[in-house]
């Protein structure tokens, strides 16, 4: 595998939030391995962050050994820590958006996102999109379909659903929505994983995948036959499987990547077991997009006490993945 040269473009986030000091951090630990950028205002950086202002992203692989390589966003205020500002919301937003452009055109390899408080954003600049993951989809345009995966060594995970109401599920889960979901997440782990067969394992929606039917019906109504259809094309899957005996360490061996029916199925796992090194992807972009599993953390923010590790192994993941397409 050959290692891209381009900088890997990482959106700053939430500036309130531990978005800037984990990048930061994140650049401290591969500097010298690989190169990146950072894109926001260089006031939310931690005091003391030696960073240098770049005009454009070619310029970031020969900065980045000694300094952090910024390309300026100016927001309205500076930050305090924890307290988002309505009136930097939309630099928030604004900066995601350059970034997606700066891999777009070519410039940079991949897309490193810093987490944004998805109520912040709604309230201060009315974002229309629940998550990165909608917006991204949204802004690569097409008719695919953005799913969000999270992968740490020790398991990979994909809510069919993802930002909606628990009550809205059953719902919103089609047979469509799942078999898209499948056929998604199979690609990508062949094209961006190169997992030549992928072993798939879906999960039940229901209690013990629904007890043959006496608690809930989606199983028996329509994912088992769903499930039967894809396998007997030649995809390696298996399921509805119950959901709370499909984690243990036993039943992961058994798979590449659980298909889970809504995201606190598929996170509340990956975050039990591997919340330091998790790392959020999104599937089905024409682009890489990764993020760290965790959020702004307004709680810890500006303390200097959180973690830079799910951001480097993000920053790390989509170095990777920009190496293998
Ligand atoms: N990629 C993203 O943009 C993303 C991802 C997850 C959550 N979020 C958003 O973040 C906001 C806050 O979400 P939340 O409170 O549920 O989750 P959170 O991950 O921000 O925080 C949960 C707990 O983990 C701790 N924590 C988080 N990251 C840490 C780190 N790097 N080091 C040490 N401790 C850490 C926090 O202090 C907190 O106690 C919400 O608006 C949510 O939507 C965004
Ligand atoms: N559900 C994700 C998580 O908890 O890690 C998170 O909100 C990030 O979503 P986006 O990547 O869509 O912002």
């Amino acid at each position: 595998m050959t290692l891209p040269d381009k900088p890997v473009v990482i959106s700053c986030g939430e500036p309130a939030g531990i978005g800037p000091e984990v990048a930061a951090g994140a650049w401290a630990m591969l500097r010298d391995d690989i190169p990146m950028a950072w894109v926001g205002d260089p006031r939310h950086l931690p005091a003391g962050t030696p960073f240098e202002e770049i005009a454009t992203l070619s310029e970031a692989a020969m900065v980045c050994p000694r300094a952090l390589p910024v390309l300026a966003q100016s927001f309205a205020h500076p930050a305090t820590p924890g307290s988002p500002d309505a009136a930097n919301a939309q630099g928030v937003i604004d900066a995601i958006e350059r970034c997606v452009g700066l891999v777009q055109s070519g410039e940079a390899s991949a897309l490193c996102t810093a987490p944004i408080n998805k109520k912040a954003l709604i309230e201060g600049a009315g974002f229309a999109y629940p998550g990165h993951t909608e917006y991204l989809g949204a802004l690569a345009g097409g008719s695919g379909r953005a799913v969000m995966m999270l992968a740490s060594e020790a398991l990979r995970v994909v809510p069919v659903t993802i930002h909606i109401a628990l009550k809205d599920v059953p719902a919103t889960l089609t047979p469509e929505l799942l078999r898209s979901t499948i056929d998604i997440t199979h690609t990508d782990l062949q094209k961006r994983f190169g997992i030549a067969k992928p072993r798939i394992a879906i999960a039940g929606l229901n209690p013990h995948a629904g007890e043959g039917g006496t608690m809930g019906r989606e199983e028996t109504d329509w994912i088992a036959a769903l499930v039967d259809e894809l396998a007997a094309g030649g995809i390696n899957i298996a399921g509805p499987m119950p959901a709370d005996t499909m984690f243990h360490a036993a039943a992961r061996a058994g798979y590449d990547v659980a298909i889970c029916m809504y995201h606190d199925q598929a996170l509340i796992p990956i975050k039990t077991l591997d919340f330091d090194r998790g790392v959020n992807v999104t599937l089905g972009l024409p682009f890489i997009r990764t993020s760290p599993d965790h959020g702004t953390a307004f709680d810890i923010a500006g303390r200097g006490i959180a973690s830079p590790v799910s951001m480097s192994e993000a920053i790390k993941l989509a170095h990777r993945m920009a190496g293998s397409s």
